[in-house]
């Protein structure tokens, strides 16, 4: 660590960069996707442990954001989005944030096994390696469907959270890792839409670098078409009822709707692409609001408690 204030406590700006090291915002929804696993899943869990599984996938989501952006640097540094992260800033030396990311993988691994199971602790191990290996280091810069495959590791916070329940991994849990498998691609990809310059002048091989905007938009329906019969699938499984069911299409109504008037729109430059930023901003209240209304909604659901039944 840098210099420390006196008596070798962290300055408040070294707390400050370590928490930005662990890509706070990110975060909320990888949390919140666990939450609402934990919460599906058949079965109970001690809300103390309950809190110990939720801890272990934020820090361990975290570490892996902080070994990214050790490995990242060199582009960080570049990217204007990227630019000011503690890293390129100097404000964090690398081995540094290496280190803080290992020391926490294996702190949030070693304490989801010990603490509640293994079959999570695994789960958690192989999204962190998945992330850190498999997307960051050895897809992200080599192929635009980088964010396709090593997008599998943002969907493991749910299945991680209802392993913490049940200790297997079950048909309910594999549909909670589809659905944010699916919804990763027109996620990511509206906003490379409007950040496009940014990935270009590192070489990153984003698809609308490569492909072009108009292929990256008809994949981005493509992937919300396919979101749209899947997400209603956990009422149908009866694991919520079936107000999360209409919900989840009309969500996917929005969702596709957003992606269409993307198409439409004209491929306009870097700065100025209005619908493209709006369907990114509408695909984070899209994740949130499913599995808000996906715990609210478990079963036997909302429908019993205003007396429709099931
Ligand atoms: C490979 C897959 C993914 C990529 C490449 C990606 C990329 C990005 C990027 C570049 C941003 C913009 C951040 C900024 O403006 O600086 C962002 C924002 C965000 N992403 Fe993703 N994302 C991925 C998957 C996920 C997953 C799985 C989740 C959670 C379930 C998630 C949650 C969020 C949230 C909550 C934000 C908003 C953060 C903010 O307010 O700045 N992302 N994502
Ligand atoms: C439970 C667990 C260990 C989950 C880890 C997976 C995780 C946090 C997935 C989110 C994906 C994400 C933030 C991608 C951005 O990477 P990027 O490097 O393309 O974005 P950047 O350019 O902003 O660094």
């Amino acid at each position: 660590m840098g210099a420390t204030a006196a008596g070798g406590q962290p300055t408040r700006e070294q707390v400050h960069d370590y928490w930005a090291l662990l890509k706070p915002r990110v975060m909320t929804l990888v949390v919140f996707s666990g939450i609402a696993g934990l919460i599906v899943a058949p079965g109970s869990l001690h809300p103390v442990l309950a809190a110990v599984a939720i801890l272990c996938i934020a820090v361990s989501a975290g570490a892996a954001g902080a070994i990214n952006m050790w490995y990242d640097r060199d582009i960080d540094a570049v990217m204007a989005r990227t630019k000011r992260r503690p890293i390129p800033t100097g404000r964090v030396h690398p081995s540094e944030a290496l280190a803080f990311g290992i020391v926490l993988t294996i702190f949030s691994v070693m304490l989801m096994g010990l603490a509640v199971n293994w079959t999570a602790a695994a789960l958690l191990a192989l999204a962190t390696l998945f992330y850190v290996f498999v997307y960051t280091m050895w897809l992200k810069r080599r192929t635009p469907q980088n964010i396709v495959i090593g997008g599998a590791a943002g969907a493991f916070p749910p299945m991680i959270g209802w392993a913490a329940v049940t200790g297997t991994v079950d048909p309910g849990s594999i549909v909670l890792f589809a659905l944010i498998f699916m919804w990763t691609p027109p996620h990511f990809w509206a906003l490379s839409l409007y950040r496009c310059d940014d990935y270009a002048k590192v070489g990153v091989p984003m698809l609308p670098v490569v492909a072009g905007k108009a292929a990256t938009k008809r994949q981005m329906l493509l992937y919300t078409l396919l979101l749209l019969p899947l997400a209603p699938l956990p009422a149908v499984m009866g694991l919520t009822g079936w107000v999360y069911g209409l919900a989840a299409v009309i969500l996917g109504l929005l969702f596709v709707h957003h992606a269409l008037r993307v198409l439409r729109a004209p491929d306009a430059g870097n700065a100025d692409h209005g619908p493209a930023k709006q369907m990114f901003k509408f695909s984070l209240t899209y994740l949130f609001g499913l599995f808000a209304l996906m715990m609210l909604d478990k079963a036997p659901g909302l429908a019993v408690l205003a007396g429709l039944g099931g």
